[in-house]
């Protein structure tokens, strides 16, 4: 297999001082150029760290890391500048002319069906094209690494599957590598070639999802594969606490 583009040795973070509980906790992880990686977790179990990480934003102080050079962030919420009409929040820190700017933010709102929205201001926007918004600022970066953090989180339920169906397409169509967290087991498995599941810092399973595309629930294997997750989660499939329940 080729050189992975992201590799983390016996990464740990500790939020405070050297002998506190890790968030992470001696992780290793390989990604390869083009994978499509999901992030499962319970609430706390360190997944945004992880990404932060990856994303440079936050300090590797145990371990090691080697991240590529070109990487992009969508967060939960959008941040856009209110005082930028979209197109100028998409150009926003591109090197280049203003022609050029302009030309390359509009091609990446075309490619998330919002160049129609280019000139709005962000405050007028919806809360899936304010996300499509924060979708073309990453693209229009042509990251190596795209860090998707929960980017759906806050739709509703009709605009998070029109997204999750636009995501699938851009990765189709420019193959970076992406990390996508995620707490939705469905969402993680209808997107991603492999899905990792984080408890207390750790990895507690890493599971291929050899499901041909474009995805479909009823495809075979699909459902063993939640089942698996959702167990892994130690959750049962109405969300209720699996070990809970067998008490
Ligand atoms: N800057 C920080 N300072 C101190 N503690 C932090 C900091 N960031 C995260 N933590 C702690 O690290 C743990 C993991 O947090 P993290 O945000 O990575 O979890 P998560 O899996 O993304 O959770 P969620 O799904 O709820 O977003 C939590 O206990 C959190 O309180």
């Amino acid at each position: 297999m080729s050189q992975p583009i992201v590799s983390l040795r016996a990464l740990s973070r500790r939020f405070h001082g050297p002998d506190s509980p890790p968030v992470l906790d001696r992780i290793n992880l390989d990604i390869q150029a083009g994978e499509f990686v999901a992030l499962l977790g319970r609430s706390g179990s360190g997944k945004t760290t992880l990404l932060r990480t990856l994303a440079g934003l936050d300090p590797v102080t145990e371990g090691e890391a080697a991240l590529p050079q070109r990487r992009a962030v969508v967060f939960q919420e959008p941040r856009l500048l209110p005082w930028k009409p979209v197109w100028q929040n998409v150009a926003l820190g591109l090197a280049g002319n203003a022609t050029t700017t302009r030309q390359r933010a509009l091609n990446a709102l075309r490619e998330v069906e919002l160049a129609h929205r280019a000139e709005a201001w962000p405050l007028t926007l919806s809360g899936g094209e304010a996300q499509r918004t924060g979708l073309a600022r990453a693209l229009v970066r042509e990251p190596e690494l795209l860090l998707l953090d929960e980017p759906f989180a806050s739709l509703d339920a009709l605009t998070r599957l029109r997204m999750q169906s636009l995501v699938g397409e851009l990765w189709e169509a420019h193959r970076p590598a992406v990390l996508l967290v995620t707490h939705d087991v469905e969402e993680a498995l209808l997107l991603a070639s492999r899905v990792l599941v984080l408890a207390n810092g750790r990895f507690i399973d890493d599971v291929a999802v050899p499901v041909p595309r474009p995805r479909r629930r009823s495809a075979p294997g699909f459902d063993a594969l939640r089942l698996r997750l959702l167990a892994a989660l130690g959750v049962d499939e109405d969300g209720h606490d699996a070990a809970a329940k067998a008490a």
